[in-house]
């Protein structure tokens, strides 16, 4: 049987440091690479990226929608990378944050979660926004492939607060909802202190904003911290935000690392230098 996505997270964490590095081919950062904006530019820089960091990271994060916006032979170019980082030894999530009716669910979760397809990812970011229950087929299969999901709950940009602040007719927010459903579908696998496999994404850019939401952090899975460097949070913020719960925390940076490349020796450092920061703060 396959070893489940939390505890394949928990044993990278502990080897390589909390980290994960997303892959973000922004437009202005293949310039600032001296890179074309096409498809051999993003070519490049996702080599770049993959063979300086897949062996030294826990996870690397792809962002989809650098990729989709080339067409096929972008997501030819995504499919790549998730290959060479998974076979390098990094964890890969998919950040591709998709969301609809169970249905649709499903061809997505066969997208991303199902081994034998050709973007197949240790995890994947999902939307619940049309609902947790419609997340139910993601769910499932990444149950049957040891893999996982991360959830958006409080996601790191100021506009989030707008609906996931949003307290429903039982008095809850809509966050601290997400919260408990994950919270409940890791319960099975996080009996004995393990880490379950079903993560939340909560900005590392929140301060008190999860108190205030009402959240309970404590789920039993992994969560996402995006926002570190150029949403301008640090390390020493993730204490704050996250409270006792910080052991089980994945801090991602995309531009705060990759605007060090293109050269791989800046870019290792980088990534060593905000791994070292982040595992300093979570022990
Ligand atoms: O709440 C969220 C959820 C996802 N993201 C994604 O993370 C990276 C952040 O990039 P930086 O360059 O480190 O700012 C990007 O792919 C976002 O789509 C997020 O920022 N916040």
């Amino acid at each position: 049987m396959t070893t489940p996505f939390g505890a394949r997270l928990r044993a990278a964490m502990d080897a390589r440091g909390p980290l994960c590095v997303g892959i973000d081919p922004h437009a202005s950062l293949l310039a600032d690479w001296g890179l074309d904006d096409d498809v051999a530019g993003l070519e490049r820089f996702t080599r770049t990226v993959v063979d300086a960091l897949a062996e030294r990271v826990a996870v690397l994060k792809p962002q989809s929608a650098f990729y989709e916006r080339f067409g096929s032979r972008g997501v030819a170019v995504l499919e790549r990378a998730v290959a060479d980082a998974r076979a390098a030894g990094a964890l890969v999530l998919m950040d591709a944050k998709r969301g609809d009716i169970g249905s649709t669910m499903a061809a997505y979760a066969s997208a991303y979660l199902d081994p034998s397809g050709p973007l197949f990812s240790d995890a994947v970011t999902v939307s619940p926004y049309l609902g947790f229950g419609s997340l139910r087929p993601a769910l499932d299969a990444a149950r049957a492939a040891g893999a996982g999901v991360f959830v958006l709950a409080l996601t790191s940009n100021p506009e989030g607060a707008e609906v996931q602040h949003a307290v429903r007719p039982d008095g809850t927010t809509v966050a601290a909802s997400v919260l408990a459903s994950l919270k409940a579908e890791n319960a099975a696998e996080a009996a004995g202190g393990r880490l379950g496999s079903y993560g939340a994404v909560v900005g590392a850019t929140l301060g008190g904003a999860a108190g205030e939401a009402g959240a309970d952090l404590a789920i039993d899975g992994p969560l996402l911290a995006p926002g570190i460097g150029a949403q301008g949070a640090t390390p020493a913020d993730l204490p704050a935000v996250f409270g006792p719960a910080v052991r089980n925390v994945v801090p991602s940076v995309s531009r705060g690392v990759l605007r060090h490349g293109p050269d791989v020796a800046s870019l290792v450092e980088a990534a060593s230098r905000m791994a070292e920061e982040v595992r300093a703060v979570a022990e």
